[in-house]
């Protein structure tokens, strides 16, 4: 039977394992950086876009550092899957956007109609069975926990209004627990593990190849079989976590298509 609405790919991680940067690259390969926004086939959607908008109370815990936004909590599942449920159908969806400096959603929203692919990016995207139910193919960017580290902090102070000693009590808290006990263990989940993230250029290709294929394949005619490892390419095996890719990476930097 002919499929229907987008192929969606969860793209799960830890906090700065770089997932967005995987995506990006991924945009990159197939061309869509070129393409202006509203005609792009292939789309990121960032599962930050869903975090609740807070109460007061829950307001003022964020701004003294004690709400905890790695719990699965904090993600509005609900609407998540509503506005899965509404692009599946071919129907537009209206996408929140999330300010990291307020912890709050802005008043504008995104407009999302009828894309090919969603590249749907996020800490615990693999966490809900009803999410993963409705994700064709399951990523996860495994990239060590110092390393994020280190990015976190060096990304939060640029980009989130943040200091280090804040992003440090907040890794300690929250996001390291949150990682152990709901993050790493969906790692179980994916079709795919990424080691290394983005410097992991064989697999960015491999992913890229397969997306190539659905995009260029009329509508009418896909069809969304999960990732099987028969369906895939032979560098890619099973393991008791999914499939793993063996093939080591070219450190050669020059061939990434890192967007800046
Ligand atoms: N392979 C890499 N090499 C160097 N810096 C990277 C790499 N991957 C990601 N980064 C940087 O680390 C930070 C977090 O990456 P990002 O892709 O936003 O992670 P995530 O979406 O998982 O939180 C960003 O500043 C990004 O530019
Ligand atoms: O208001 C907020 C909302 C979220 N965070 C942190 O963001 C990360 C998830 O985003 P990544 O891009 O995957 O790192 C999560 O670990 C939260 O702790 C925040 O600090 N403030």
């Amino acid at each position: 039977m002919a499929a229907t609405g987008p192929f969606f790919i969860g793209v799960a991680g830890g906090t700065a394992s770089g997932k967005t940067t995987v995506c990006e690259m991924i945009m990159s390969q197939l061309g869509m950086n070129d393409i202006d926004h509203k005609e792009r086939k292939v789309v990121i959607l960032h599962q930050d876009s869903f975090y609740k908008v807070l109460t007061r109370e829950q307001s003022e815990d964020a701004a003294r550092e004690a709400y905890n936004f790695d719990h699965p909590d904090a993600f509005d599942y609900e609407l998540i899957v509503s506005t899965l449920d509404k692009l599946t159908s071919g129907q537009p969806a209206e996408i929140p956007i999330y300010n990291f400096k307020t912890h709050s959603r802005e008043k504008e929203t995104i407009l999302l109609d009828k894309p090919d692919v969603v590249l749907f990016e996020g800490i615990l995207v693999l966490y809900s069975e009803q999410l993963r139910k409705l994700l064709h193919m399951k990523l996860f960017v495994d990239t060590d926990a110092d390393t994020r580290l280190s990015r976190r902090v060096l990304r939060d102070i640029a980009e989130r209004n943040r200091q280090v000693e804040s992003v440090l009590r907040q890794y300690l808290a929250f996001v390291k627990p949150a990682f152990d006990e709901y993050i790493l263990p969906t790692k179980k989940y994916a079709d795919v593990i990424i080691p290394r993230g983005a410097d992991n250029l064989v697999a960015i290709n491999l992913i890229s190849q397969h997306i190539k294929k659905i995009v260029n394949t009329p509508a009418s005619k896909r069809s969304y079989a999960s990732a099987q490892a028969s369906h895939l390419p032979s560098d890619i095996s099973a393991s008791s976590s999914g499939l793993e890719l063996k093939r080591s990476v070219s450190k050669d930097k020059s061939e990434a298509v890192r967007p800046h």
